[in-house]
C-alpha cells in the first residue's frame, strides 16, 4: 500500500529551519572516504535512501563505515586498491548518482560487479557513462546494448582520455574522474556548460592532483588520497522547496540556515530573484571547500521569465518546484534547453505538466521544457508523485496555494533525498 497525504492552503510560513545535508556531497564523501588512506569523518551526512544505497554498496566491498547519531559517519578508508569484490549484486535503489559514479570507479577495480536499481533507475540511460568508459578500456555490459541496468562490470586496466561530453552532466564527469584516478595518463573532461563541481572540489580536498581550465577538468592518476574531516552543507535542492513555498504564500518570512550555494548549484536563487523573489543571502562562509549561506526569504509577487542555457544546468533538479512558482507568477515563464528533465527518476516535464494541470495551472510541455501561464490560485484535487521525490515535494508546495485540499499519492519516495520534509513543513506552516 502506498501512502498518501492531504494538505490544505497555508496562511504563511514562518520561523527558521535547517535542511538536511547535500545529497551529491554526501555520496562523494563516502566514495572518496572509502578510497582514501586513514579515517574520514563526515558531519551532516544526508541519511536519505539514495545515500544509504551508496553506503551499503561500499560496506559490501569491505569498507568499515560506522553511523553515529545526528548524521556523523566514520569511514575507515581502504586506500585506492583496498576494495573487495562484493559477494552479491550491488543495489543502487533509486539513485542515478550511485550507479553512474560507481560504474566509473568499478570499471578500474580488479574484480567483477553487477549494479542494479529500482524500476525507475533501470529505465534511465547509462550509455552516457558506458561509452566514454569503454573508450578508456572499460568492460561493461548492460541491457539494450549497455544503455540500461543491470550493468555487469569486469574491472580492467584503463587509459586516460580527453572526452568532450555532449551533455553537461556531473554524473558523467565524475564517473570519468573516478576511473581516471586509476588510469594510465591524464583524464580530461569537457562539457558544454560547467555542471556541479563537487567531485572536483572534494578530490582536491582529499589531495588529488587536478586542474580546471577552458571549460574542462584534467586529473592525473593518483598514488593516494588522504582521509579528511568533511562538513556537508545543507542541500540547496531541498532548501528550494521551502524557498518557493515561502515566496508563493503571502505573509511568509522564513530563514533557511546553512545552505550550500556553490555557483554550479545556485541557479535556483538566480531564477527566483529574476522572477522578483525577495531572497537574501546572509553570513556567506566556507565549509570543507564549499560556499554556504543562510537564506532569508519573504512572500513576494513573482513574474514570469525566460530560462535556458547554463542556468538550466545550475538548477537542474529544481525545475519541478520552479514550475510551481511559475504557475503562480504573473505572465508567462518559458523553460528551454531542459530536455535532461525527461530522463530523471521520471519524465519530470510530463509529470509536472500532468499534475499541475490537475490543479488548474496553465502549463504546456515542450520537447525541452515547459511554457507556463501564471494563474491567481490553484484548485484542489488528487495528484500523483510518479514515484519521484521531487515531484511529490513540489506538489506539496503547490498545495499551499490551492483553494481546496490537495491529496498527494505515493509520498514515501520523499525519503530518497529529504526524509524529514513533512515534519519541517508542518513546523513552519500556519
Ligand atoms: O552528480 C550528481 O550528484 C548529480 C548530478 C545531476 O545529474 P546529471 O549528472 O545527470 O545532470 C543531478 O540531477 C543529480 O541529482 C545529482
Ligand atoms: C536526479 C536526481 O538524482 P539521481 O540522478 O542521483 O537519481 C535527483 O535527486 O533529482
Amino acid at each position: 500500500m502506498t501512502q498518501s497525504l492531504t494538505l490544505t492552503a497555508s496562511g504563511g510560513l514562518r520561523g527558521e529551519i535547517t535542511v538536511p545535508g547535500d545529497k551529491s556531497i554526501s555520496h562523494r564523501s563516502i566514495m572518496l572516504g572509502s578510497l582514501a588512506e586513514g579515517t574520514t569523518r563526515v558531519h551532516g551526512f544526508l541519511e536519505g535512501e539514495d545515500n544509504l544505497s551508496t553506503l551499503k554498496a561500499f560496506q559490501a566491498m569491505g569498507v568499515d563505515i560506522i553511523r553515529h547519531a545526528g548524521g556523523m559517519l566514520e569511514i575507515q578508508g581502504r586506500g585506492l586498491h583496498g576494495l573487495r569484490e562484493p559477494g552479491d549484486v550491488l543495489d543502487c535503489g533509486n539513485s542515478g548518482t550511485t550507479m553512474r559514479l560507481m560504474t566509473g570507479l568499478l570499471a578500474a577495480q580488479r574484480f567483477f560487479t553487477v549494479l542494479t536499481g529500482d524500476q525507475y533507475l533501470r529505465r534511465r540511460p547509462m550509455k552516457r557513462v558506458v561509452e566514454p568508459l569503454s573508450l578508456m578500456g572499460a568492460r561493461i555490459w548492460g541491457r539494450d546494448g549497455g544503455e540500461r541496468a543491470p550493468l555487469a562490470i569486469n574491472g580492467s586496466a584503463l587509459q586516460g582520455i580527453e572526452y568532450r561530453s555532449a551533455i553537461a552532466s556531473a554524473q558523467v564527469k565524475s564517473a570519468l574522474l573516478l576511473a581516471g584516478l586509476y588510469a594510465q595518463g591524464e583524464t580530461s573532461v569537457y562539457e558544454p556548460h560547467l555542471s556541479r563541481d563537487h567531485s572536483e572540489r572534494m578530490l582536491a580536498f582529499f589531495g588529488a592532483d587536478l586542474r580546471t581550465r577552458d571549460g574542462g577538468v584534467t586529473l592525473s592518476p593518483q598514488p593516494r588520497l588522504e582521509g579528511r574531516e568533511v562538513q556537508v552543507p545543507g542541500d540547496i535542492s531541498s532548501a528550494a522547496f521551502f524557498l518557493v513555498a515561502a515566496l508563493i504564500v503571502p505573509g511568509s518570512e522564513l530563514l533557511v540556515r546553512n545552505v550550500g550555494i556553490n555557483p554550479t548549484r545556485s541557479g535556483v536563487i538566480d531564477i527566483l530573484q529574476q522572477m522578483g523573489g525577495d531572497l537574501r543571502l546572509l553570513d556567506e562562509r566556507n565549509l570543507s571547500g564549499e560556499p554556504v549561506a543562510d537564506i532569508l526569504v519573504r512572500g513576494s509577487s513573482l513574474r514570469g521569465i525566460v530560462i535556458g542555457g547554463d542556468l538550466v544546468t545550475r538548477a537542474i533538479d529544481e525545475f519541478p518546484v520552479i514550475s510551481v512558482a511559475a504557475a503562480l507568477a504573473e505572465g508567462t515563464t518559458l523553460i528551454r534547453d531542459a530536455q535532461e528533465l525527461r530522463v530523471k527518476e521520471t519524465d519530470r516535464i510530463a509529470a509536472m505538466v500532468k499534475e499541475l494541470c490537475v490543479l488548474g495551472a496553465r502549463v504546456e510541455g515542450l520537447e525541452d521544457g515547459m511554457r507556463i501561464e501564471g494563474v491567481a490560485d490553484l484548485q484542489g484535487g488528487r495528484v500523483g508523485s510518479h514515484g519521484d521525490h521531487r515531484i511529490a515535494m513540489s506538489m506539496a508546495v503547490a498545495a499551499l496555494r490551492a483553494r481546496a485540499p490537495v491529496t498527494i499519492e505515493d509520498i514515501g519516495c520523499t525519503a530518497t533525498s529529504f526524509p524529514n520534509f513533512w515534519q519541517l513543513l508542518e513546523q513552519v506552516r500556519k
